[in-house]
C-alpha cells in the first residue's frame, strides 16, 4: 500500500518592518530542511507578475491605494493557487514572509476597514496552520532598519507602523497564532520558534 501523502504546513511569519521576518525565514526553512523536511521559502508580495509590479513600486514610487489593494489581492490569489495550495498539496511546508495579516495591517494603516480586509482575504486565503507575529517597540524596529527621513516622515511613519503592530496582535487569540517577542538575538527566537514548529508538524 502507498503511504499517504501528508499535508505541508503552513508556516507565516508577520511582524513590522525590522522585527526580523526574513532572518527568521531563512534560519526557519534552514533547520526544517536539515532535519529532513521538504520546506518552500516564500514571501508576499510574492515574485509573480502582479507581485512584481508592487516590489517595483515601493522603490519608484507608490500607486493609488485601491490600486495597489487590488494588486496585493490579486498577488495573494495567484501566488496561492500556483504555488502555495501545489506544494503544500504535494506535502511540503510553507514558510511564507507576509501574508494577509500584513494587507489587514499596512492597507488598514491607509485607511481600508481592518475587518473587511480581513473577511474580503480569508474569503479565498486559507488561515495558517501556525502564525508567527513577531513583536518589537517600533522605535526599536526603526532602529534596526537604521530609518532615515525628515522629522515629519518619521512621526507619520512610526504612527503607521504602531496602527501595523497593533493589527498584528489584534490576532493573538487565535489558535494558530503565537506571539514572538524580538528582542533577544536571533538565535533564541529562532530556537523558540523551531520548537513550536517542530512539535505541530
Ligand atoms: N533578534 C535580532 N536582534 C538584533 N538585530 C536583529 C535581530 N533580528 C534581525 N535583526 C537585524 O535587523 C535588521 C532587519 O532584519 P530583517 O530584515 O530580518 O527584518 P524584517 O522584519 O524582514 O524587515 P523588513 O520587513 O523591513 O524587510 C537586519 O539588519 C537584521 O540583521
Ligand atoms: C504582503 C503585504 C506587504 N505590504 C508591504 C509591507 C512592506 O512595506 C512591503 C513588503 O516588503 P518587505 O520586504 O516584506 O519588508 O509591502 C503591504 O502593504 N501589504 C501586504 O499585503
Amino acid at each position: 500500500m502507498e503511504a499517504e501523502n501528508k499535508r505541508g504546513l503552513l508556516i507565516v511569519v508577520e511582524g513590522i518592518d525590522g522585527t526580523g521576518k526574513s532572518s527568521q525565514v531563512q534560519l526557519l526553512a534552514d533547520a526544517l530542511r536539515s532535519s529532513g523536511h521538504d520546506v518552500l521559502q516564500d514571501r508576499q508580495p510574492s515574485d509573480g507578475p502582479f507581485g512584481k509590479i508592487l516590489r517595483k513600486s515601493m522603490t519608484e514610487g507608490r500607486l493609488a491605494p485601491d490600486e495597489e489593494l487590488e494588486l496585493f489581492h490579486k498577488d495573494r490569489r495567484q501566488h496561492l493557487e500556483d504555488v502555495i495550495l501545489p506544494a503544500l498539496d504535494s506535502g511540503t511546508h510553507v514558510v511564507l514572509d507576509r501574508y494577509y495579516f500584513s494587507t489587514m495591517a499596512y492597507q488598514g494603516a491607509n485607511g481600508y476597514d481592518v475587518a473587511e480586509l480581513r473577511a474580503t482575504n480569508e474569503a479565498f486565503a486559507p488561515a495558517p496552520d501556525i502564525l508567527f507575529i513577531l513583536d518589537l517597540d517600533v522605535d526599536q524596529a526603526l532602529k534596526r532598519i537604521g530609518h532615515r527621513g525628515d522629522e515629519a516622515n518619521a512621526f507619520e511613519q512610526r504612527d503607521a507602523l504602531q496602527f501595523c503592530r497593533d493589527v498584528f496582535l489584534s490576532v493573538k487569540e487565535e489558535a494558530y497564532a503565537n506571539v514572538i517577542n524580538s528582542e533577544p538575538s536571533m538565535e533564541e527566537i529562532h530556537r523558540e520558534m523551531l520548537s513550536i514548529a517542530q512539535a505541530a508538524i
